[in-house]
């Protein structure tokens, strides 16, 4: 952990498609970070920008259109070019944060840094694919976090109601192997859930509950550390009470959204 009392800084990566970092960048700094919002291409023209932060965040979007495959381009850029940069956040001292948020969980699903050390060969052990509907769906979902997870994002943190909105969701892993070894480690840190807070299942649970099909019902992924992370829903779309879609029925307002917390979680990693 970092002895930095100061407030991190926040590297929100943009790409031509993104179009969720200027939320992200404000739940970060709701959270008390100093965010900025910063194009891919400026770190490629200038790659010691990257010392001036602590955490790395892939906001959600269609970066390069979702071309060949959601996060796929972005992520061979940032192979090509910026390796460096990326494995001094997901690896350096272990002291900084990199979070992913849908096209930014893809992103980091096509690096490997998010099922990292579970293959024993070069294949990766798990991917992202399409819906099993085949269509982009857009809902809220109700997520169970897995209490033994080392996940730094999702600590204190039991359930949430977070909206999702994607296409090439669904956590597939190559074998039932991945996927305990996963799990075990409490790398499988968010899962799809139902309204009666049942916690984690291993079982795939129907749509629109699991609303890809995802295996286990993964909707979020950590490494080993649990500093780096990445799921699908989108925490940043529920930081105010009023962003949840029943708030005028609530009798009581919680004092935030339930995606603040993660947020809040990051920040105070550094404390
Ligand atoms: N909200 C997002 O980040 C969208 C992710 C991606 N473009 C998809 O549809 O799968």
């Amino acid at each position: 952990m970092s002895t930095q009392s100061v407030a991190p800084r926040v590297l929100v990566l943009r790409a031509p498609g993104t179009n969720c970092d200027e939320e992200t960048a404000f739940a970060f700094e709701k959270a008390g970070a100093i965010a900025e919002r910063v194009h891919v291409n400026r770190l490629i023209e200038n790659p010691a920008l990257k010392d001036r932060y602590q955490i790395l965040c892939f906001p959600g979007g269609f970066s390069y259109g979702d071309d060949i495959a959601a996060g796929r381009i972005l992520a061979t850029r940032l192979r090509e070019h910026l390796a460096g940069m990326v494995d001094s956040f997901v690896h350096g001292n272990g002291d900084r944060l990199v979070l992913g948020i849908c096209n930014g969980m893809q992103v980091m699903m096509r690096l490997g840094v998010l099922t990292e050390g579970v293959s024993e060969d070069d294949q990766p052990p798990a991917t992202l694919t399409w819906n099993n509907h085949g269509r982009f769906e857009d809902r809220w979902v109700h997520l169970a976090v897995d209490a033994k997870s080392p996940c730094v994002f999702t600590q204190g943190i039991e359930k949430m109601y977070l909206p999702m909105a994607h296409a090439e969701g669904k956590f597939v892993a190559r074998d039932e192997s991945a996927l305990s070894r996963l799990r075990d480690a409490g790398r499988l840190a968010v899962r799809y859930t139902d309204e009666s807070d049942a916690g984690v299942s291993d079982e795939v649970l129907p749509f629109p509950i699991n609303p890809n099909g995802a295996d286990a019902n993964v909707a979020g992924v950590c490494d080993a550390s649990g500093r780096v992370f990445g799921l699908m829903p989108h925490p940043e779309r529920h930081i105010e009470a009023t962003h949840h879609p029943f708030w005028t029925r609530r009798k009581e307002q919680p004092e935030h959204g339930d995606g603040l917390a993660m947020f809040q979680n990051a920040v105070q990693w550094f404390a």
